[in-house]
């Protein structure tokens, strides 16, 4: 189906709009009244702007407090109609939206508001405009789809019909399933948009937190079902009234909303059987098996620190790359990486960010499929030529530009470690501490950067998101968002900072732009690993023992249990179904650093309610002033 997106969804100037709106790959473009008004050329200027940017114009809108008037308010409605169809003429548009009225001199009566809408349609046909008449949450009469459709059905005028959006039906919680009774032939056109589900006046929920279907909790694949099981073919148009995306880059808005309609067309041609070809088929969402390696950039010089850290944490050198500076660590099933080349990628990303990860590799079963995926949801494809023994494994850019690799169990990229790298023998093992597998990722980011991310996440790959946190840093906000899949092989948390002077700003700052911040590893017994740990001479984050008390008593601990926590510097948790313990290295260089967990009997978190104390504790750890004597 044909791709739109309203101007207002975007922000900039009408230009900027249009370019970034056409960058990203839709057909079309809504042309919303203000932004039009708030720019400075003729209709005919601003129609023929869109058309040279390669965009269709399929709406303007909105037309507002129009049915239903008593007199003299009804007369002037006409004109003022009238008024906008002769812009319409010169736009080149043929099709508006008419929003149901929220004037309180307005009069209710669906068949008044027909013959209203029946006269409409009788002005709009001799200029051969259409009108799309659409329930807003809020109308004061007409608030929901049914009533909308029984009107544009009364008026019985084949210039009239409707235009649905998900967002007035889905947030007042009307039955999606209702949208299959209406004739595809009425249906003018279909917003979609999403958002977050918070208690919160709709009128004021609508203008300020609309997102892209896929960013919210509204189920908008299930709206945009029963739309295709109506044999409805027109356009799908993107309407995201929110004000962090009026301030963000109108690129990747637009991206961002474009990548939204591929996903969500992806999803209802596989749930809807009625559906017919919506987009281009493409593999379906790619479960991933697990996290087969993590790769850090970083320099001669800078790489023996970063070494002692691993080896420390127990990490063996276990092999050397054929033809790269390029070492492997490994422990359990976690292959770590580090990569000191003096030119390529990993340097490319030594230089803007650090030392710190460059890339992550998924265990998938299907890598080239992966690829395929992500490419045609918008994904960038990275590529490097190759040295002699390496292999060709597919990439693409993710979080901060790092990369994403993808390795399968096919006979060359289940082979990859054999192929790639010398084995060798550690000459100066480190102590057993028992790290077994990779528990989570941690990436930080600008908080106005989640939602893309978070969307390029559950769009690639099967994986769910959990409801947003906020984790309270000693100087801000930090928001925290889980992707994990069902089988708890992949999980990643997105860490979004609101301000510069949090750990995650500060980080953000340092490592010039968003990055993993952490990586956290699992061990089944943490008391051994904490023991074997400290007997290695690791130093783990001083944990106030203030935190151990409250624990103690919120959790009703036997008394030497806590001591051992308190101890070892061990952080804990509980929920329905299990235990969790949480360990933390202090900050290596930028601000990176390590945690390490044990979770028993099935615990589903990640220890939100323990972030505030290793923050304050990192913290005072980069401030060394600030820590107390003991
Ligand atoms: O918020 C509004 O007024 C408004 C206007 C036009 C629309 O299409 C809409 O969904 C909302
Ligand atoms: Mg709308």
């Amino acid at each position: 189906m044909k791709t739109s997106i309203a101007t207002v969804s975007i922000s900039g100037e009408l230009p900027d709009k249009l370019a970034a709106i056409a960058a990203a790959g839709f057909d079309g473009v809504e042309i919303f009244e203000n932004d039009f008004l708030a720019y400075d050329a003729t209709p005919r200027e601003v129609g023929r702007m869109v058309r040279d940017a390669g965009l269709e114009l399929n709406l303007f809108q909105p037309f507002r407090d129009f049915e239903g008037m008593p007199e003299p308010q009804r007369a002037r409605a006409f004109d003022r109609a009238e008024r906008k169809f002769d812009l319409m003429g010169e736009l080149g548009a043929d099709l508006i939206l008419v929003c149901s009225n929220t004037s309180s001199v307005s009069l209710g009566g669906i068949d008044r508001a027909a013959a209203d809408l029946r006269e409409l349609g009788e002005r709009a046909a001799k200029r051969g405009i259409r009108i799309g008449f659409e329930a807003l949450a809020w109308g004061r009469h007409v608030n929901d789809h049914r009533d909308a459709w029984e009107i544009a059905r009364r008026a019985d005028h084949p210039n009239v019909g409707v235009i649905l959006d998900s967002f007035h039906t889905l947030s007042r919680k009307i039955d999606p399933a209702t949208i299959r009774a209406i004739p595809a032939d009425r249906i003018f056109l279909v917003q979609l948009a999403d958002a977050p589900l918070i208690d919160m006046d709709l009128l004021y929920l609508s203008r300020h937190f609309r997102n892209m279907p896929g960013e919210g909790d509204l189920p908008v694949r299930d709206f945009l079902a029963a739309v295709a099981a109506t044999g409805y073919d027109g356009w799908l148009s993107l309407e995201i009234f929110n004000d962090q995306f009026r301030g963000g880059s109108a690129r990747q808005i637009a991206a961002d909303g474009h990548r939204s309609l591929v996903y969500l067309m992806d999803q209802v041609r596989r749930c809807e059987p009625a559906a017919g070809e919506l987009a281009p088929p493409m593999p379906d969402r790619i479960a991933v098996e697990g996290i087969e390696f993590v790769e850090f950039a970083a320099t001669r010089e800078t790489a023996p620190g970063l070494v002692r850290m691993l080896r420390a944490l127990g990490f063996r050198e276990a092999g050397r790359h054929v033809s790269r500076q390029v070492t492997l660590y490994r422990q359990g099933d976690i292959n770590l990486v580090v990569n000191t080349e003096p030119e390529g990628f990993a340097h490319a990303a030594y230089v803007t960010h650090g030392t710190g990860v460059c890339d992550i590799g998924l265990r998938v079963e299907d890598a080239a499929a992966t690829l395929a995926r992500a490419e045609a949801l918008g994904a960038k494809r990275f590529g490097q030529t190759r040295r002699p023994g390496e292999l060709e494994i597919p990439a693409i850019r993710g979080v901060g530009g790092a990369l994403l690799h993808f390795l399968d169990g096919g006979p060359e990229l289940s082979r990859v470690w054999e192929v790639e790298f010398t084995p060798v023998t550690d000459v100066a093992p480190g102590a057993e501490v028992g790290l077994v597998r990779i528990d989570h990722v941690a990436q930080t980011m600008p908080h106005d950067e989640m939602l893309s991310w978070l969307l390029f996440y559950t769009s690639i790959f099967r994986t769910r998101k959990t409801p947003m946190v906020d984790v309270i840093d000693p100087s801000g906000i930090v928001r925290s968002q889980v992707i994990e899949n069902d089988e708890g092989t992949f999980r990643l948390t997105l860490n979004g900072a609101e301000n510069a002077r949090t750990l995650a700003g500060r980080f953000i700052a340092d490592t010039f732009g968003s990055a993993v911040q952490h990586l956290a590893f699992e061990t089944r017994d943490i008391f051994a690993t904490a023991e074997a740990l400290r007997a290695g001479g690791f130093e783990g984050l001083v944990i106030s023992p203030n935190y151990f008390d409250d624990v103690e008593a919120r959790f009703g601990l036997d008394p030497e249990f806590a001591d051992r926590l308190r101890a070892l510097h061990i952080l804990y948790d509980r929920d329905e179904h299990g235990e969790y313990f949480q360990l933390y290295s202090p900050n290596y260089g930028e601000g990176f650093f390590f945690e390490i967990v044990e979770r028993r009997g099935g615990y589903r978190g990640y220890g939100a309610p323990n972030a505030p104390f290793r923050i304050a504790a990192q913290t005072r750890h980069a401030r060394p002033r600030n820590v107390p004597r003991r």
